[in-house]
Protein backbone atom coordinates (compact mmCIF):
# COMPACT_ATOMS: atom_id res chain seq x y z
CA UNK A 1 0.00 0.00 0.00
CA UNK A 2 1.52 3.19 -0.78
CA UNK A 3 0.99 6.12 1.31
CA UNK A 4 -1.16 7.89 -0.98
CA UNK A 5 -3.94 5.26 -0.32
CA UNK A 6 -3.04 4.54 3.48
CA UNK A 7 -4.16 8.42 4.04
CA UNK A 8 -7.14 8.14 1.69
CA UNK A 9 -8.25 4.98 3.26
CA UNK A 10 -8.19 6.77 7.17
CA UNK A 11 -9.71 10.12 5.30
CA UNK A 12 -12.37 7.57 4.28
CA UNK A 13 -12.22 5.85 7.54
CA UNK A 14 -13.28 8.86 9.70
CA UNK A 15 -16.47 9.71 8.23
CA UNK A 16 -19.31 10.42 9.97
CA UNK A 17 -16.88 11.58 13.14
CA UNK A 18 -14.69 14.46 11.25
CA UNK A 19 -16.70 17.15 13.08
CA UNK A 20 -16.03 15.43 16.45
CA UNK A 21 -12.25 15.16 15.67
CA UNK A 22 -12.22 18.84 13.90
CA UNK A 23 -14.03 19.91 17.48
CA UNK A 24 -11.25 17.89 19.52
CA UNK A 25 -8.65 19.88 17.70
CA UNK A 26 -10.14 23.22 18.34
CA UNK A 27 -10.21 22.42 21.89
CA UNK A 28 -6.38 21.26 22.02
CA UNK A 29 -5.60 24.27 20.37
CA UNK A 30 -8.10 26.78 22.73
CA UNK A 31 -5.51 24.45 25.67
CA UNK A 32 -2.55 25.81 23.59
CA UNK A 33 -3.59 29.45 23.38
CA UNK A 34 -4.09 29.32 27.24
CA UNK A 35 -0.59 27.58 27.82
CA UNK A 36 1.03 30.37 25.70
CA UNK A 37 -1.14 33.01 27.45
CA UNK A 38 -0.44 31.65 30.80
CA UNK A 39 3.59 31.50 30.26
CA UNK A 40 3.16 35.65 28.83
CA UNK A 41 1.03 36.70 32.00
CA UNK A 42 3.92 35.14 34.29
CA UNK A 43 6.29 36.96 32.67
CA UNK A 44 4.34 40.49 33.26
CA UNK A 45 3.60 39.07 36.64
CA UNK A 46 7.29 38.29 37.39
CA UNK A 47 8.59 41.58 35.99
CA UNK A 48 6.19 43.76 38.12
CA UNK A 49 7.31 41.16 41.24
CA UNK A 50 10.52 42.25 40.36
CA UNK A 51 9.97 45.98 39.93
CA UNK A 52 11.21 45.55 36.02
CA UNK A 53 7.93 46.99 34.73
CA UNK A 54 4.54 48.22 36.29
CA UNK A 55 1.19 47.05 35.80
CA UNK A 56 -2.23 45.75 37.63
CA UNK A 57 -1.16 42.83 39.74
CA UNK A 58 -3.81 40.98 40.95
CA UNK A 59 -5.37 41.00 37.45
CA UNK A 60 -2.65 39.80 36.17
CA UNK A 61 -2.96 36.72 39.48
CA UNK A 62 -6.38 36.10 38.25
CA UNK A 63 -5.83 35.79 34.48
CA UNK A 64 -3.64 33.05 35.82
CA UNK A 65 -5.68 31.25 38.15
CA UNK A 66 -8.72 31.35 35.17
CA UNK A 67 -6.40 30.10 32.49
CA UNK A 68 -4.85 26.85 35.29
CA UNK A 69 -8.77 26.08 35.30
CA UNK A 70 -9.22 26.37 31.50
CA UNK A 71 -6.45 24.37 30.87
CA UNK A 72 -7.78 21.27 33.37
CA UNK A 73 -11.58 22.28 32.21
CA UNK A 74 -10.04 21.71 28.49
CA UNK A 75 -7.90 18.24 29.20
CA UNK A 76 -11.12 16.64 30.82
CA UNK A 77 -13.24 17.50 28.14
CA UNK A 78 -10.99 16.73 25.35
CA UNK A 79 -10.04 13.36 27.02
CA UNK A 80 -13.75 12.82 27.52
CA UNK A 81 -14.20 13.12 23.38
CA UNK A 82 -10.96 11.57 22.15
CA UNK A 83 -12.47 8.40 24.53
CA UNK A 84 -15.52 8.39 22.73
CA UNK A 85 -14.35 9.02 19.33
CA UNK A 86 -12.21 5.94 19.46
CA UNK A 87 -15.09 3.64 20.56
CA UNK A 88 -17.21 5.38 18.07
CA UNK A 89 -14.79 4.73 15.03
CA UNK A 90 -14.01 1.31 16.30
CA UNK A 91 -17.41 0.12 16.29
CA UNK A 92 -18.25 1.78 13.31
CA UNK A 93 -15.18 0.14 11.29
CA UNK A 94 -15.83 -3.47 13.23
CA UNK A 95 -19.25 -3.49 12.26
CA UNK A 96 -18.73 -2.32 8.62
CA UNK A 97 -16.36 -5.24 8.67
CA UNK A 98 -18.33 -7.66 10.21
CA UNK A 99 -20.84 -6.93 7.80
CA UNK A 100 -18.72 -7.23 4.49
CA UNK A 101 -17.25 -10.04 5.40
CA UNK A 102 -20.63 -11.53 6.80
CA UNK A 103 -21.81 -10.79 3.07
CA UNK A 104 -18.74 -12.27 0.94
CA UNK A 105 -19.18 -15.42 -1.14
CA UNK A 106 -18.12 -18.61 0.78
CA UNK A 107 -14.57 -18.66 -0.72
CA UNK A 108 -13.64 -15.08 -0.08
CA UNK A 109 -12.33 -15.19 3.37
CA UNK A 110 -12.01 -19.07 4.03
CA UNK A 111 -8.57 -18.52 3.20
CA UNK A 112 -7.75 -16.21 5.80
CA UNK A 113 -8.35 -18.03 9.56
CA UNK A 114 -10.78 -17.10 11.69
CA UNK A 115 -8.84 -16.42 14.51
CA UNK A 116 -6.89 -13.94 12.31
CA UNK A 117 -9.88 -12.66 11.15
CA UNK A 118 -10.84 -11.77 14.62
CA UNK A 119 -7.19 -10.75 15.50
CA UNK A 120 -7.62 -8.13 13.12
CA UNK A 121 -11.06 -6.60 13.62
CA UNK A 122 -10.13 -6.68 17.81
CA UNK A 123 -6.49 -5.23 17.67
CA UNK A 124 -5.64 -3.85 13.87
CA UNK A 125 -8.79 -1.96 14.24
CA UNK A 126 -8.41 -0.41 17.99
CA UNK A 127 -4.68 0.38 16.51
CA UNK A 128 -6.36 2.48 13.91
CA UNK A 129 -9.35 3.46 16.00
CA UNK A 130 -6.28 4.95 18.66
CA UNK A 131 -4.42 6.87 15.49
CA UNK A 132 -7.47 8.69 14.18
CA UNK A 133 -8.87 9.83 17.43
CA UNK A 134 -6.23 10.51 19.65
CA UNK A 135 -2.72 10.29 17.46
CA UNK A 136 -3.53 12.44 14.61
CA UNK A 137 -5.58 15.62 16.78
CA UNK A 138 -3.45 15.44 19.05
CA UNK A 139 -0.40 15.35 16.16
CA UNK A 140 -2.35 18.75 15.29
CA UNK A 141 -2.29 20.57 18.17
CA UNK A 142 1.23 19.69 19.04
CA UNK A 143 3.05 21.30 16.06
CA UNK A 144 0.55 24.23 16.56
CA UNK A 145 2.00 24.03 20.08
CA UNK A 146 5.70 24.00 18.84
CA UNK A 147 4.72 26.41 16.48
CA UNK A 148 3.17 29.09 18.87
CA UNK A 149 5.91 28.36 21.10
CA UNK A 150 8.70 29.10 18.91
CA UNK A 151 7.14 32.48 17.39
CA UNK A 152 6.19 33.31 21.48
CA UNK A 153 10.17 32.92 21.79
CA UNK A 154 11.31 34.41 18.61
CA UNK A 155 9.30 37.59 20.26
CA UNK A 156 11.19 37.91 23.06
CA UNK A 157 15.01 37.22 21.76
CA UNK A 158 15.58 35.96 18.16
CA UNK A 159 18.88 34.38 19.15
CA UNK A 160 17.34 32.08 21.94
CA UNK A 161 14.77 30.78 19.61
CA UNK A 162 17.28 29.95 17.17
CA UNK A 163 18.83 27.88 19.46
CA UNK A 164 15.57 25.67 19.35
CA UNK A 165 16.03 24.75 15.87
CA UNK A 166 18.96 23.09 16.70
CA UNK A 167 16.79 20.33 18.60
CA UNK A 168 14.47 19.16 15.71
CA UNK A 169 16.52 15.90 15.41
CA UNK A 170 12.89 14.29 15.35
CA UNK A 171 13.39 14.79 11.51
CA UNK A 172 15.33 11.84 11.92
CA UNK A 173 12.08 9.31 12.44
CA UNK A 174 10.37 10.24 9.48
CA UNK A 175 13.40 9.39 7.59
CA UNK A 176 12.61 6.96 4.32
CA UNK A 177 14.67 4.28 5.49
CA UNK A 178 13.53 4.47 9.37
CA UNK A 179 10.29 3.73 8.36
CA UNK A 180 10.73 1.12 5.97
CA UNK A 181 12.59 -0.38 8.44
CA UNK A 182 9.81 0.25 11.64
CA UNK A 183 6.80 -0.91 9.26
CA UNK A 184 8.60 -4.38 8.14
CA UNK A 185 9.52 -4.93 12.43
CA UNK A 186 5.60 -4.26 13.06
CA UNK A 187 4.15 -6.24 10.18
CA UNK A 188 6.42 -9.49 11.11
CA UNK A 189 4.54 -8.79 14.67
CA UNK A 190 1.28 -8.33 13.83
CA UNK A 191 1.43 -11.84 11.77
CA UNK A 192 3.26 -13.35 14.76
CA UNK A 193 0.21 -11.95 17.10
CA UNK A 194 -2.67 -13.20 14.77
CA UNK A 195 -0.70 -16.80 14.63
CA UNK A 196 -1.23 -16.94 18.40
CA UNK A 197 -4.70 -16.05 18.01
CA UNK A 198 -5.52 -18.96 15.76
CA UNK A 199 -3.32 -21.63 17.30
CA UNK A 200 -5.16 -20.46 20.96
CA UNK A 201 -8.68 -20.72 19.44
CA UNK A 202 -7.92 -23.96 17.78
CA UNK A 203 -6.70 -25.48 20.74
CA UNK A 204 -9.39 -24.01 22.91
CA UNK A 205 -12.07 -24.78 21.16
CA UNK A 206 -10.64 -28.79 20.26
CA UNK A 207 -9.26 -28.88 23.78
CA UNK A 208 -11.61 -32.08 24.66
CA UNK A 209 -9.61 -34.06 21.62
CA UNK A 210 -5.95 -32.64 22.83
CA UNK A 211 -6.77 -34.07 26.02
CA UNK A 212 -7.69 -37.30 24.54
CA UNK A 213 -4.85 -37.65 22.99
CA UNK A 214 -2.25 -36.43 25.48
CA UNK A 215 -0.95 -33.73 23.38
CA UNK A 216 -1.45 -30.65 26.39
CA UNK A 217 2.06 -30.89 27.06
CA UNK A 218 2.60 -30.53 22.81
CA UNK A 219 0.10 -27.90 22.61
CA UNK A 220 2.25 -26.15 25.49
CA UNK A 221 5.84 -26.25 23.88
CA UNK A 222 4.05 -25.08 20.29
CA UNK A 223 2.53 -21.81 22.18
CA UNK A 224 5.88 -21.20 24.19
CA UNK A 225 7.68 -21.14 20.83
CA UNK A 226 5.09 -19.06 19.12
CA UNK A 227 5.34 -16.90 21.94
CA UNK A 228 9.04 -17.06 22.02
CA UNK A 229 8.84 -15.86 18.44
CA UNK A 230 6.55 -12.88 19.23
CA UNK A 231 8.91 -12.03 21.91
CA UNK A 232 12.29 -11.80 20.07
CA UNK A 233 10.41 -9.88 17.65
CA UNK A 234 9.06 -7.14 19.63
CA UNK A 235 12.24 -6.83 21.35
CA UNK A 236 14.13 -6.36 18.17
CA UNK A 237 11.77 -3.51 17.11
CA UNK A 238 11.99 -2.11 21.00
CA UNK A 239 15.56 -1.37 20.51
CA UNK A 240 15.63 0.14 17.41
CA UNK A 241 12.47 2.40 18.44
CA UNK A 242 14.67 3.47 21.93
CA UNK A 243 17.63 3.72 19.88
CA UNK A 244 16.16 6.13 17.45
CA UNK A 245 14.16 7.89 20.40
CA UNK A 246 17.04 7.95 22.58
CA UNK A 247 19.34 9.60 19.48
CA UNK A 248 15.97 12.22 19.23
CA UNK A 249 15.78 13.10 22.80
CA UNK A 250 19.73 12.98 23.23
CA UNK A 251 19.59 15.95 20.70
CA UNK A 252 17.27 17.96 22.43
CA UNK A 253 18.46 17.48 25.71
CA UNK A 254 21.57 19.16 24.51
CA UNK A 255 19.67 22.09 22.41
CA UNK A 256 17.82 22.53 25.79
CA UNK A 257 20.48 22.94 28.16
CA UNK A 258 22.48 24.89 26.06
CA UNK A 259 19.23 27.36 25.39
CA UNK A 260 19.01 27.25 29.35
CA UNK A 261 22.76 28.15 29.73
CA UNK A 262 22.46 30.77 26.76
CA UNK A 263 19.18 32.63 28.76
CA UNK A 264 21.06 32.40 32.24
CA UNK A 265 24.04 33.78 30.46
CA UNK A 266 21.79 36.74 29.04
CA UNK A 267 20.25 37.29 32.79
CA UNK A 268 23.98 37.71 34.36
CA UNK A 269 25.00 39.94 31.44
CA UNK A 270 21.93 41.85 32.24
CA UNK A 271 20.34 41.61 28.45
CA UNK A 272 17.15 40.22 29.21
CA UNK A 273 14.85 40.30 32.45
CA UNK A 274 14.30 37.76 34.82
CA UNK A 275 10.71 37.25 33.98
CA UNK A 276 11.90 36.48 30.24
CA UNK A 277 14.46 33.68 31.25
CA UNK A 278 11.32 32.22 33.39
CA UNK A 279 9.36 32.47 30.09
CA UNK A 280 12.37 31.27 28.16
CA UNK A 281 12.32 28.43 30.16
CA UNK A 282 8.54 27.58 30.19
CA UNK A 283 8.82 28.11 26.33
CA UNK A 284 11.43 25.53 26.12
CA UNK A 285 8.96 23.00 27.66
CA UNK A 286 6.36 23.94 25.75
CA UNK A 287 8.38 22.81 22.80
CA UNK A 288 10.23 19.78 24.65
CA UNK A 289 6.89 17.90 25.27
CA UNK A 290 5.52 18.23 21.84
CA UNK A 291 8.82 17.21 20.42
CA UNK A 292 9.03 13.64 22.24
CA UNK A 293 5.05 13.63 21.64
CA UNK A 294 5.66 13.96 18.01
CA UNK A 295 8.37 11.19 17.89
CA UNK A 296 5.50 8.58 19.28
CA UNK A 297 3.09 9.73 16.76
CA UNK A 298 5.26 9.18 14.19
CA UNK A 299 6.01 6.09 15.31
CA UNK A 300 2.24 4.97 16.05
CA UNK A 301 1.50 6.34 11.99
CA UNK A 302 4.10 3.46 10.27
CA UNK A 303 2.84 0.92 13.26
CA UNK A 304 -0.73 1.29 12.07
CA UNK A 305 0.40 1.24 7.86
CA UNK A 306 0.43 -2.50 8.58
CA UNK A 307 -3.19 -2.51 10.48
CA UNK A 308 -4.62 -0.25 8.04
CA UNK A 309 -3.01 -3.01 4.99
CA UNK A 310 -4.51 -5.73 7.30
CA UNK A 311 -8.01 -4.42 7.26
CA UNK A 312 -7.88 -3.38 4.00
CA UNK A 313 -6.99 -6.82 3.42
CA UNK A 314 -10.34 -7.36 5.00
CA UNK A 315 -12.23 -4.92 3.36
CA UNK A 316 -11.34 -5.52 -0.13
CA UNK A 317 -12.57 -9.40 0.34
CA UNK A 318 -15.38 -9.95 -2.90
CA UNK A 319 -19.07 -9.57 -1.44
CA UNK A 320 -22.33 -10.38 -3.23
CA UNK A 321 -24.48 -8.18 -5.46
CA UNK A 322 -27.11 -7.22 -2.72
CA UNK A 323 -30.19 -7.03 -5.19
CA UNK A 324 -34.18 -7.74 -4.43
CA UNK A 325 -34.46 -10.96 -3.70
CA UNK A 326 -36.49 -13.64 -6.54
CA UNK A 327 -38.94 -14.95 -4.13
CA UNK A 328 -40.53 -18.19 -6.32
CA UNK A 329 -43.96 -20.24 -5.53
CA UNK A 330 -44.32 -22.61 -3.05
CA UNK A 331 -42.70 -25.63 -4.02
CA UNK A 332 -40.10 -24.80 -6.41
CA UNK A 333 -37.82 -27.22 -8.91
CA UNK A 334 -34.60 -26.91 -9.33
CA UNK A 335 -32.88 -27.67 -12.49
CA UNK A 336 -29.11 -28.61 -13.25
CA UNK A 337 -27.98 -28.35 -16.67
CA UNK A 338 -24.28 -29.49 -17.38
CA UNK A 339 -22.56 -28.17 -14.46
CA UNK A 340 -18.88 -27.64 -14.07
CA UNK A 341 -17.17 -26.75 -10.79
CA UNK A 342 -13.67 -25.83 -9.77
CA UNK A 343 -12.34 -24.33 -6.55
CA UNK A 344 -10.22 -21.56 -6.63
CA UNK A 345 -6.65 -22.24 -6.95
CA UNK A 346 -7.52 -26.09 -7.71
CA UNK A 347 -7.66 -27.66 -11.83
CA UNK A 348 -9.87 -30.50 -10.29
CA UNK A 349 -13.45 -30.76 -11.31
CA UNK A 350 -15.10 -31.08 -8.19
CA UNK A 351 -18.51 -30.95 -10.10
CA UNK A 352 -18.27 -32.21 -13.85
CA UNK A 353 -20.74 -31.53 -16.40
CA UNK A 354 -23.62 -32.67 -14.02
CA UNK A 355 -27.43 -32.51 -15.14
CA UNK A 356 -30.24 -32.98 -13.27
CA UNK A 357 -33.82 -32.15 -12.76
CA UNK A 358 -35.05 -31.94 -8.89
CA UNK A 359 -38.77 -31.86 -9.69
CA UNK A 360 -41.39 -29.58 -7.36
CA UNK A 361 -42.10 -31.91 -4.12
CA UNK A 362 -39.26 -34.63 -4.86
CA UNK A 363 -37.99 -35.87 -2.13
CA UNK A 364 -34.21 -37.06 -3.88
CA UNK A 365 -31.18 -38.59 -2.13
CA UNK A 366 -27.65 -37.82 -3.11
CA UNK A 367 -25.50 -40.85 -2.78
CA UNK A 368 -21.54 -41.01 -3.38
CA UNK A 369 -18.40 -41.81 -1.30
CA UNK A 370 -16.54 -39.32 0.67
CA UNK A 371 -14.97 -36.21 -0.92
CA UNK A 372 -17.02 -36.78 -4.21
CA UNK A 373 -18.75 -33.36 -3.82
CA UNK A 374 -21.86 -33.75 -2.43
CA UNK A 375 -22.00 -31.14 0.12
CA UNK A 376 -20.14 -29.27 -2.90
CA UNK A 377 -23.76 -29.98 -4.80
CA UNK A 378 -25.50 -28.53 -2.18
CA UNK A 379 -23.63 -25.04 -2.28
CA UNK A 380 -23.66 -24.79 -6.11
CA UNK A 381 -27.67 -25.14 -5.46
CA UNK A 382 -27.88 -22.82 -2.18
CA UNK A 383 -25.76 -20.42 -4.26
CA UNK A 384 -23.32 -20.36 -1.89
CA UNK A 385 -20.26 -21.16 -4.59
CA UNK A 386 -21.29 -20.45 -8.28
CA UNK A 387 -20.56 -22.96 -11.66
CA UNK A 388 -18.14 -22.16 -13.94
CA UNK A 389 -20.03 -23.75 -16.57
CA UNK A 390 -23.84 -24.71 -16.84
CA UNK A 391 -26.73 -23.34 -15.48
CA UNK A 392 -28.74 -23.94 -12.54
CA UNK A 393 -32.30 -22.58 -12.29
CA UNK A 394 -35.12 -22.83 -10.04
CA UNK A 395 -38.03 -22.88 -11.10
CA UNK A 396 -42.09 -23.05 -10.23
CA UNK A 397 -44.86 -22.80 -13.06
CA UNK A 398 -44.97 -19.20 -13.75
CA UNK A 399 -41.11 -17.56 -13.44
CA UNK A 400 -37.38 -19.48 -13.58
CA UNK A 401 -34.11 -17.86 -12.33
CA UNK A 402 -30.85 -18.27 -12.60
CA UNK A 403 -29.49 -19.51 -8.70
CA UNK A 404 -27.54 -16.42 -7.15
CA UNK A 405 -27.90 -14.91 -3.77
CA UNK A 406 -31.18 -13.09 -4.40
CA UNK A 407 -32.90 -16.68 -4.89
CA UNK A 408 -31.16 -18.06 -1.69
CA UNK A 409 -34.36 -16.72 -0.23
CA UNK A 410 -36.10 -20.15 -1.51
CA UNK A 411 -33.70 -22.02 -0.46
CA UNK A 412 -33.60 -23.36 3.69
CA UNK A 413 -29.82 -25.60 4.19
CA UNK A 414 -29.32 -27.14 7.01
CA UNK A 415 -25.14 -27.58 6.67
CA UNK A 416 -23.55 -30.95 8.23
CA UNK A 417 -22.70 -31.57 12.02
CA UNK A 418 -23.46 -29.33 14.73
CA UNK A 419 -24.20 -25.76 13.94
CA UNK A 420 -26.41 -24.26 17.32
CA UNK A 421 -24.76 -20.63 18.14
CA UNK A 422 -24.13 -19.73 21.78
CA UNK A 423 -27.74 -19.11 23.30
CA UNK A 424 -30.43 -20.94 24.30
CA UNK A 425 -32.39 -23.26 21.87
CA UNK A 426 -35.35 -20.88 21.72
CA UNK A 427 -32.24 -17.92 20.36
CA UNK A 428 -31.47 -20.43 17.87
CA UNK A 429 -34.64 -21.60 16.37
CA UNK A 430 -35.45 -18.27 16.39
CA UNK A 431 -32.60 -17.55 14.03
CA UNK A 432 -34.77 -19.62 11.52
CA UNK A 433 -37.85 -17.42 12.14
CA UNK A 434 -37.16 -14.62 14.15
CA UNK A 435 -41.40 -13.86 14.64
CA UNK A 436 -42.25 -17.71 15.06
CA UNK A 437 -45.00 -18.40 17.91
CA UNK A 438 -44.47 -21.26 20.57
CA UNK A 439 -46.61 -23.38 19.09
CA UNK A 440 -44.48 -23.13 15.38
CA UNK A 441 -41.37 -23.64 17.61
CA UNK A 442 -43.34 -26.67 19.01
CA UNK A 443 -44.32 -27.57 15.41
CA UNK A 444 -40.90 -27.80 14.07
CA UNK A 445 -39.39 -29.81 16.86
CA UNK A 446 -42.14 -32.44 16.45
CA UNK A 447 -41.49 -32.62 12.97
CA UNK A 448 -37.33 -32.78 13.16
CA UNK A 449 -38.00 -35.51 16.11
CA UNK A 450 -36.26 -32.84 18.82
CA UNK A 451 -39.43 -33.19 20.77
CA UNK A 452 -37.17 -34.23 23.94
CA UNK A 453 -36.11 -30.50 24.03
CA UNK A 454 -39.64 -30.25 26.38
CA UNK A 455 -38.32 -33.15 28.51
CA UNK A 456 -34.77 -30.97 29.48
CA UNK A 457 -35.43 -29.36 32.81
CA UNK A 458 -35.17 -25.85 31.39
CA UNK A 459 -36.90 -26.96 28.06
CA UNK A 460 -36.84 -24.24 25.13
CA UNK A 461 -34.81 -22.13 27.92
CA UNK A 462 -31.68 -24.58 27.95
CA UNK A 463 -28.72 -23.20 26.79
CA UNK A 464 -26.58 -24.09 23.94
CA UNK A 465 -22.74 -23.64 24.74
CA UNK A 466 -20.22 -22.93 22.31
CA UNK A 467 -20.56 -25.23 19.69
CA UNK A 468 -23.54 -26.40 21.07
CA UNK A 469 -22.12 -28.10 23.88
CA UNK A 470 -24.61 -29.22 26.71
CA UNK A 471 -26.17 -31.45 23.85
CA UNK A 472 -25.41 -34.36 22.02
CA UNK A 473 -24.31 -33.71 18.26
CA UNK A 474 -27.68 -35.99 17.29
CA UNK A 475 -30.14 -33.67 19.66
CA UNK A 476 -27.83 -30.94 18.16
CA UNK A 477 -28.52 -31.46 14.84
CA UNK A 478 -32.53 -31.74 14.81
CA UNK A 479 -32.46 -28.77 16.18
CA UNK A 480 -30.41 -27.51 13.58
CA UNK A 481 -33.68 -29.44 10.78
CA UNK A 482 -36.22 -27.48 13.48
CA UNK A 483 -34.52 -23.94 12.95
CA UNK A 484 -34.57 -24.80 9.20
CA UNK A 485 -38.25 -26.07 9.00
CA UNK A 486 -39.11 -22.74 10.55
CA UNK A 487 -37.23 -20.80 7.66
CA UNK A 488 -39.42 -20.10 4.59
CA UNK A 489 -38.11 -21.38 1.47
CA UNK A 490 -40.00 -24.03 -0.99
CA UNK A 491 -36.14 -26.16 -1.20
CA UNK A 492 -34.93 -28.20 1.78
CA UNK A 493 -31.44 -28.94 1.63
CA UNK A 494 -30.18 -31.44 4.17
CA UNK A 495 -26.35 -32.38 4.52
CA UNK A 496 -26.49 -35.97 6.37
CA UNK A 497 -29.02 -34.88 8.66
CA UNK A 498 -29.43 -38.45 10.02
CA UNK A 499 -25.48 -39.05 10.43
CA UNK A 500 -25.09 -39.36 14.27
CA UNK A 501 -28.79 -40.89 14.78
CA UNK A 502 -29.82 -44.71 15.70
CA UNK A 503 -32.12 -46.25 13.46
CA UNK A 504 -35.42 -45.66 15.60
CA UNK A 505 -34.35 -41.87 15.77
CA UNK A 506 -33.34 -41.99 12.11
CA UNK A 507 -36.99 -43.65 11.22
CA UNK A 508 -38.99 -41.82 13.19
CA UNK A 509 -36.94 -38.23 11.53
CA UNK A 510 -37.66 -39.39 7.96
CA UNK A 511 -41.41 -40.39 8.48
CA UNK A 512 -42.35 -36.62 10.33
CA UNK A 513 -40.65 -34.81 7.26
CA UNK A 514 -42.40 -37.05 4.61
CA UNK A 515 -45.53 -36.37 6.17
CA UNK A 516 -45.07 -33.49 7.40
CA UNK A 517 -43.11 -31.56 4.68
CA UNK A 518 -45.26 -31.51 2.04
CA UNK A 519 -44.74 -27.67 0.40
CA UNK A 520 -40.85 -28.19 -0.08
CA UNK A 521 -38.81 -29.78 -2.20
CA UNK A 522 -36.40 -31.53 -0.11
CA UNK A 523 -32.84 -32.78 -0.99
CA UNK A 524 -31.18 -34.97 1.02
CA UNK A 525 -27.00 -35.89 1.21
CA UNK A 526 -26.45 -39.16 2.78
CA UNK A 527 -24.05 -41.89 2.87
CA UNK A 528 -27.09 -44.05 4.48
CA UNK A 529 -28.89 -46.98 2.34
CA UNK A 530 -31.86 -46.97 5.09
CA UNK A 531 -32.01 -42.45 4.51
CA UNK A 532 -32.11 -43.02 0.97
CA UNK A 533 -35.25 -45.50 0.76
CA UNK A 534 -37.70 -43.06 2.30
CA UNK A 535 -36.66 -41.17 -0.74
CA UNK A 536 -38.54 -40.48 -3.93
CA UNK A 537 -35.35 -40.24 -6.02
CA UNK A 538 -32.03 -41.00 -5.86
CA UNK A 539 -29.32 -39.83 -7.25
CA UNK A 540 -25.65 -40.90 -7.62
CA UNK A 541 -22.55 -38.16 -7.88
N1 LIG B 1 -13.28 -24.91 0.30
C1 LIG B 1 -12.67 -25.82 -0.46
N2 LIG B 1 -11.57 -25.48 -1.16
C2 LIG B 1 -10.94 -26.36 -1.93
N3 LIG B 1 -11.34 -27.65 -2.07
C3 LIG B 1 -12.43 -28.05 -1.39
C4 LIG B 1 -13.14 -27.14 -0.55
N4 LIG B 1 -14.18 -27.81 0.00
C5 LIG B 1 -14.11 -29.06 -0.48
N5 LIG B 1 -13.09 -29.19 -1.31
C6 LIG B 1 -12.70 -30.40 -2.07
O1 LIG B 1 -13.83 -30.75 -2.82
C7 LIG B 1 -14.03 -32.14 -2.79
C8 LIG B 1 -15.47 -32.44 -2.47
O2 LIG B 1 -15.75 -32.02 -1.15
P1 LIG B 1 -17.19 -32.16 -0.54
O3 LIG B 1 -17.15 -31.65 0.84
O4 LIG B 1 -18.18 -31.59 -1.45
O5 LIG B 1 -17.33 -33.75 -0.53
P2 LIG B 1 -18.49 -34.66 0.05
O6 LIG B 1 -18.89 -35.59 -1.03
O7 LIG B 1 -19.56 -33.85 0.66
O8 LIG B 1 -17.68 -35.43 1.18
P3 LIG B 1 -18.20 -36.11 2.53
O9 LIG B 1 -19.16 -37.19 2.15
O10 LIG B 1 -16.97 -36.67 3.12
O11 LIG B 1 -18.81 -35.03 3.34
C9 LIG B 1 -13.03 -32.71 -1.83
O12 LIG B 1 -12.01 -33.36 -2.60
C10 LIG B 1 -12.44 -31.54 -1.13
O13 LIG B 1 -11.06 -31.71 -0.97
Amino acid sequence: MQIKEYILWLWKTTKGVRATMACNTIFGILHVGTSIFFIWTSKHLIDIATGKSEGPFVLFVCIIVVCVVLQQLLSAVIKRQESLTETKLANRLRHSLFIHIMKGPLTSSENIHTGDIINRLEKDVNIVANLLSHVIPSGCVTSIRMFAAFIFLLSLDIRLAGIILLIMPVTLLSSKRHIHKMRKLTENIRITDSHIQIYLQDNLQHRTLISALSATNLASQRLFSLQNILYRQIKCRTDFYIFSRTMVQSGFAAGHTTAFLWGVFCLWQGTVTFGTVTAFIQLANQVQQPIVKLGNHIMAFIHTFTSVERLNGLATLKTEKQDTPIKLGNMPGIRLENVYFSYPNDDRNIIENFSHNFIPGSLTAILGKSGTGKSTLLHLLAALLIPQKGNIILYDRKQEAVASPQTRCNIVYVPQGNTLLNGTIRDNLLLGKPDASDEELHDALIVSAADFVYELPQGLNTPCRELGTGLSEGQAQRIAIARGLLHTGGILLLDEPTASLDKDTERILLDRLTESVLDKTIIIVTHKQSTAQFCTHIVNI
